[in-house]
């Protein structure tokens, strides 16, 4: 049945600030959805002033723009503010000023949410309004919802997730073509999907955002983007790709945050191997996908595209719209207590290695290379090498072991005068492992 909009004479008024690719988006999906959304929210919703740098630039989406942030942020007349710059600063200001004035504020800004969520969510909570920020992780998937809502009587103890789009992408086209890293980036900023800063991207800092909000709503906690251990893409090679391949796995950039049996929380975001049978592994080009361990549902997966302009513009628009609702109802946001619980650091994970030497091909390097992972307390699980003559490699897959154990044990590989060199090392996230 169609919408009837004509009951709904009450407008709510949307500012927002920035039109870049997200805010584009969203600009084009209230106004081309813009009878659905009246008739689901019981108002409609206008598009208010619309912050820009540049008013003089050319746009492909036909809205009014300003450069005076003072005509949305406190204005009176609009209801609601939408952040789509980027950035911590002015955001967290101009945010913090909304909320005082007791504007509801959506926004897709992870950095933002991920350093400083807490202090906006105290000011959202003292002025009865609501912060709503779904598209901040993995864009279009809904996941914050669930986490805060559909999860909220069980217990998650693990998240997985490939929470960046242009990581994912280029790993993608790395795997499946062969590509090299710096081309394909370059196609992943003209799709929209990287950051302004690309190396927030590759670096896993993106990522690292996301998992430290995940992390937060998953374990009631308070995590902040600088807990979380992070590694990028950028040392990934060919070579490495080639190698998980044949061993029966891929290379994926993956956030990961658990809760540990003394309660600290793990959170940490690095290239690895996984095996081809995992449900995240068959996760291709800029999707993104959310797999959640809980005790009582079990395992969960949550899949779709985690970046581009009208994904994401999908998340924030949804966010207006309970942003919208709950003003009609004069609903609050939910209060959750949190807790200050201890953060695990990296070298007391326990972790499974895959691990590339360079050694010379004599007697007895692979039993003093052996007798060095034996000393640190770190088992092998498999090795092969290739290559003759003068040089060798010694490909190895260890069991899962404390992670400084690891990293000792590579400082003392380096050591050993037939180990010419770590050529490459990355974690290896199998469940069948234990
Ligand atoms: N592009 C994507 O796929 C996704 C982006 N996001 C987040 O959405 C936000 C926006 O991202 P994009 O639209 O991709 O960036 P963008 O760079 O395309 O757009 C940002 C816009 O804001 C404007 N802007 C920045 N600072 C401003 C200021 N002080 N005053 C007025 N205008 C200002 C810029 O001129 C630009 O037009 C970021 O927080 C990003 O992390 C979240 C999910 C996906
Ligand atoms: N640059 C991000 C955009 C969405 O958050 C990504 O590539 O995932
Ligand atoms: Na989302």
């Amino acid at each position: 049945m169609a919408h009837d909009p004509s009951n709904t004479q009450r407008t709510l008024t949307v500012g927002l600030l920035g039109l870049g690719v997200v805010g584009s988006g969203v600009a084009t999906l209230l106004r081309d959805h813009a009878d659905e959304i009246a008739g689901r929210v019981g108002a409609r919703l206008e598009i208010g002033p619309v912050v820009v740098r540049d008013v003089n630039k050319s746009r492909d989406v036909d809205v009014a723009v300003t450069d005076d942030v003072s005509t949305v942020v406190g204005a009176e007349g609009v209801d609601i503010v939408v952040e789509v710059m980027g950035g911590i600063d002015p955001a967290r200001e101009l945010l913090t000023r909304a909320l005082k004035a007791g504007q509801s504020v959506v926004t897709a800004n992870k950095e933002l949410i991920s350093t400083h969520g807490a202090e906006l969510l105290t000011a959202a909570q003292e002025h009865s309004v609501r912060l709503e920020y779904e598209a901040a992780v993995a864009g279009a998937i809904p996941i914050i919802k669930p986490m805060r809502e559909s999860l909220a009587g069980d217990r998650v103890r693990k998240v997985l997730g490939i929470l960046n789009g242009t990581t994912n992408y280029i790993l993608t086209r790395m795997t499946e073509e062969g590509a090299e890293l710096a081309p394909v980036l370059a196609d992943a900023q003209a799709l929209g999907y990287a950051e302004a800063d690309p190396t927030a991207d590759v670096g896993g800092h993106d990522a690292a955002a996301k998992a430290a909000i995940l992390a937060s709503l998953a374990f009631d906690a308070h995590v902040v983007r600088d807990d979380v251990y992070t590694e990028g893409i950028m040392s990934v090679t060919a070579t490495d790709i080639a190698n998980a391949k044949r061993m029966g796995y891929v290379i994926k950039l993956l956030g990961i945050a658990e809760e540990h049996e003394d309660a600290s929380i793990g959170v940490r975001v690095h290239p690895a191997w996984i095996p081809t049978s995992h449900p995240l592994a068959s996760i291709r080009e800029a999707y993104n996908a959310i797999f959640v361990e809980a005790d009582a549902a079990g395992d969960l997966m949550f899949y779709g595209r985690g970046a581009g302009s009208l994904p994401t513009a999908s998340a924030v628009v949804g966010d207006v719209v309970t942003a919208a609702r709950a003003m009609l109802a004069g609903e609050r946001l939910p209060s959750v207590a949190v807790a200050d619980k201890p953060i695990r650091p990296v070298d007391e994970e326990i972790v499974q290695y895959y691990l590339l030497l360079d050694v010379a091909d004599e007697a007895g390097v692979l039993s003093r290379v052996a007798a060095t992972f034996g000393d640190h307390d770190v088992s092998i699980k498999s090795v092969w090498q290739e290559g003759e003559g003068d040089q060798a490699q010694l490909l190895l897959i260890t069991h899962a072991a404390r992670e400084g154990n690891v990293r000792a044990c590579v400082e003392a590989l380096k050591d050993l005068s037939d180990v010419n060199a770590i050529a490459s090392s990355m974690r290896v996230e199998d469940r069948r492992e234990g």
